[in-house]
């Protein structure tokens, strides 16, 4: 499955937020969003999933059109694990892994014991097995957040859509969000805040600002001092890690980079 955007525009109470700003991921290619707080990202992502009409553009998933099909077939094709998972009926973790199955069945239909296999392996996937009848409103934020992703696995996806998904992990969960969702081996697009992390796990990267795109490109060629200066308004040091040869980010104050005698 591929995803094509192109020129999406939204606005919000008359604000223009998202300006424009086309974009792709390939057959199997996790692309990270990268962007400072309120660039749009999270609008951008909504609009993909349809939980905002933008004014202007086009979504496509492979040959879906994203903004004129209806919710239940996109979530047939599409997981998406949104930034805020509040609930207002308690069910318990076991219950709202289930739901992922709903987009497969018909008005009715109970589950069966494919839908069971299928659940408990999310369960299993993201390590909540002891949780797994435990009410959702009592877990932790970080145990919310792996519920949410085993409902999309749940819900065996095509392409998954999330915002900010390590939001609320220890260090240990988001290594293993990310590995969970790299091994999917389907494509991804994620709005991410750890510039680090987008680096280790991502393909191809969209940095955004003010509603729209200042570069694209791999993580290297869009991971320098001065983009991220430029971007996010701080100054860092790019240097190649050298176990894994990977992208490092040390974040540097004035008074460090004087010490350094560098400007
Ligand atoms: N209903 C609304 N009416 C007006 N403005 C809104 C509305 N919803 C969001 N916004 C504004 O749109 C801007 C973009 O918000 P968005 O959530 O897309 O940013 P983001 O890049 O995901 O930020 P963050 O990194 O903080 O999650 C913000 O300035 C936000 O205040």
């Amino acid at each position: 499955m591929e995803l094509n955007v192109k020129d999406l525009s939204v606005s919000l109470g008359g604000t223009p937020i998202v300006n424009g700003i086309s974009l792709q991921v390939r057959e199997k290619k996790f692309v990270g969003l990268l962007g400072p707080n309120g660039c749009g990202k999270s609008t951008l992502l909504k609009s993909i999933y349809k939980v905002i009409k933008p004014d202007a553009g086009q979504a496509h998933l492979s040959d879906t059109d994203l903004l004129k099909s209806s919710p239940k077939a996109v979530a047939r094709k599409m997981g998406v694990v949104g930034q805020f998972n509040d609930l207002s009926f308690d069910f318990t973790v076991r219950e709202m892994v289930a739901m992922g199955r709903t987009p497969h069945k018909k008005l009715l239909d109970s589950d069966n014991a494919e839908d069971s296999r299928i659940v408990d392996e999310a369960v299993r996937k993201v390590g909540l097995e002891p949780y797994a009848s435990r009410s959702y409103l009592t877990l932790s934020g970080g145990e919310k957040q792996r519920v949410i992703l085993a409902r999309s696995l749940a819900q065996q996806p095509q392409f998954l859509v999330l915002d900010e998904p390590t939001n609320h992990l220890d260090v240990k969960y988001q290594l293993q969000i990310l590995n969970i969702v790299r091994s999917l081996d389907i494509g991804v697009l994620a709005a991410l805040h750890d510039l680090s992390l987008a680096a280790k796990y991502c393909d191809y990267l969209y940095l955004i600002k003010k509603g729209r795109v200042v570069a694209h490109g791999v993580p290297k060629a869009v991971l320098t001092r001065e983009r991220i200066a430029e971007v996010f308004e701080v100054d860092c040091e790019i240097y190649e890690i050298p176990v894994t040869g990977g992208l490092g980010i040390a974040y540097l104050s004035a008074h460090e980079r004087d010490a350094a005698g560098q400007t």
